[in-house]
């Protein structure tokens, strides 16, 4: 199954809904859904009706800011009972994702259901595209989740998605914006972010990230964090002169880097470091990062357990384009963001409204 767009090749992808293409002033967007289905819509129309056909991709058409919305999405996916993917494009080269629809959608609706009506048809804004090229994308290997995380194979946020979702398949990418548009644009299903750690505490920036974007936190993991020095084969731990690694990472060993009159510096992730290095072949540079990293990228462990605290646990928020509805039968945990105007007693009144219905809070941020 597979889907190319935009024959003009001036698509742009449009966040945050699955499918969404400008193109000039028309809309255009596709998902693949089954082997017998197409939902059409009329130029400058808005089509009330879903008709089967045999072919393997769905289509949308429209003019102006028209968006399939996810409900779009969905309905046309209970038709085959099955999960819509995306096909993204980005300037004049055509990118076509082939993918399987594997997993059954939940709560799809009525086929014959009418579609979402003009009125509710919002602005959009429209991000830098994210292309294919920006994001490798490995066969599926028959896993039934992927998800997106920073870095690179090795990293922590690598092995937070393994935990969450054993069966998955991770796919790396080499900034945190990277994670979210993938799954913005339906590339993948799930996002990992490193939100707090038990020794650097919260980690600000990916707070920001999610106000940011329109993701929802539909799961949450936490990690033992068991760093090590890693160097390339042959090298004593005496001849650095420099450690690299994810600033967070460089943080949490604090007390050994000081100890062996290092200098440090921050890229981008832990397992970045490492294969930096082996890439490089530096020898007066060790890494902070995993032990699965040293395997990886044929490094030396030396030094194990280097972390300041034994007990180095960061916690890993799964993130998802749908919010999770709480059920009333088990214990939920819910994220909430406000602002209040300023004046005496106001955040003691905003807290009093969880207190008065015994709603506990973890963590005020
Ligand atoms: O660089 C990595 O390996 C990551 O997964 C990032 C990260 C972080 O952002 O905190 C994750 C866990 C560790 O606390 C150190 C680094």
């Amino acid at each position: 199954m597979a889907i190319a767009l935009c024959p003009a090749g001036t698509a742009r992808a449009i966040q945050p809904y699955v499918g969404g293409f400008k193109c000039a002033n028309q809309l255009e967007a596709a998902v693949c859904i089954s082997s017998a289905l197409i939902l059409e819509r009329r130029q400058g129309a808005l089509a009330n009706s879903f008709k089967r056909r045999e072919c393997s991709t769905l289509v949308v058409r429209g003019r102006g800011l028209l968006y399939p919305t996810i409900t779009v999405l969905r309905r046309a996916a209970g038709c085959v009972g099955q999960k819509g993917v995306l096909a993204v494009q980005d300037g004049s080269s055509p990118h076509v994702e082939e993918e399987r629809a594997e997993q059954a959608w939940d709560n799809a609706g009525s086929p014959n259901a009418p579609i979402v009506p003009t009125s509710d048809l919002v602005s959009l804004q429209i991000p830098k595209p994210l292309s294919i090229t920006d994001l490798a994308l490995p066969p599926r290997h028959g896993s039934d989740v992927r998800v997106a995380y920073q870095g690179v194979p090795g990293a922590y946020s690598e092995a937070a998605a393994a935990k969450a979702y054993p069966r998955c398949e991770a796919v790396p990418c080499d900034q945190f914006e990277a994670a979210f548009q993938a799954v913005e644009l339906w590339l993948v299903d799930r996002a990992v972010l490193p939100i707090e750690n038990s020794l650097g505490g919260s980690i600000h920036r990916n707070y920001d990230l999610l106000l940011r974007h329109r993701l929802h936190i539909v799961g949450e993991v936490q990690l033992g964090v068991h760093h090590c020095l890693l160097g390339l084969p042959g090298v004593k731990k005496e001849e650095l002169l420099r450690v690299v690694s994810h600033p967070q990472a460089l943080a949490q060993c604090e007390h050994t880097l000081v100890k062996l009159g290092v200098a440090r510096e921050a890229v981008d992730d832990t397992a970045g470091a490492a294969q930096f290095i082996a890439a490089h072949q530096l020898r007066d540079t060790g890494a902070v990062a995993s032990a699965r990293a040293a395997e990886i990228y044929g490094l030396e462990i030396l030094m194990d357990g280097i972390q300041d605290d034994l007990d180095n646990v960061t916690r890993f928020l799964m993130l998802a384009r749908e919010p999770i509805i709480p059920r009333i039968d088990r214990p939920f945990k819910t994220s909430i963001v406000f602002t209040l105007e300023e004046g005496p007693g106001v955040l003691f009144k905003a807290l009093a409204v969880f207190a008065l219905r015994s709603i506990n809070l973890t963590k005020i941020f």
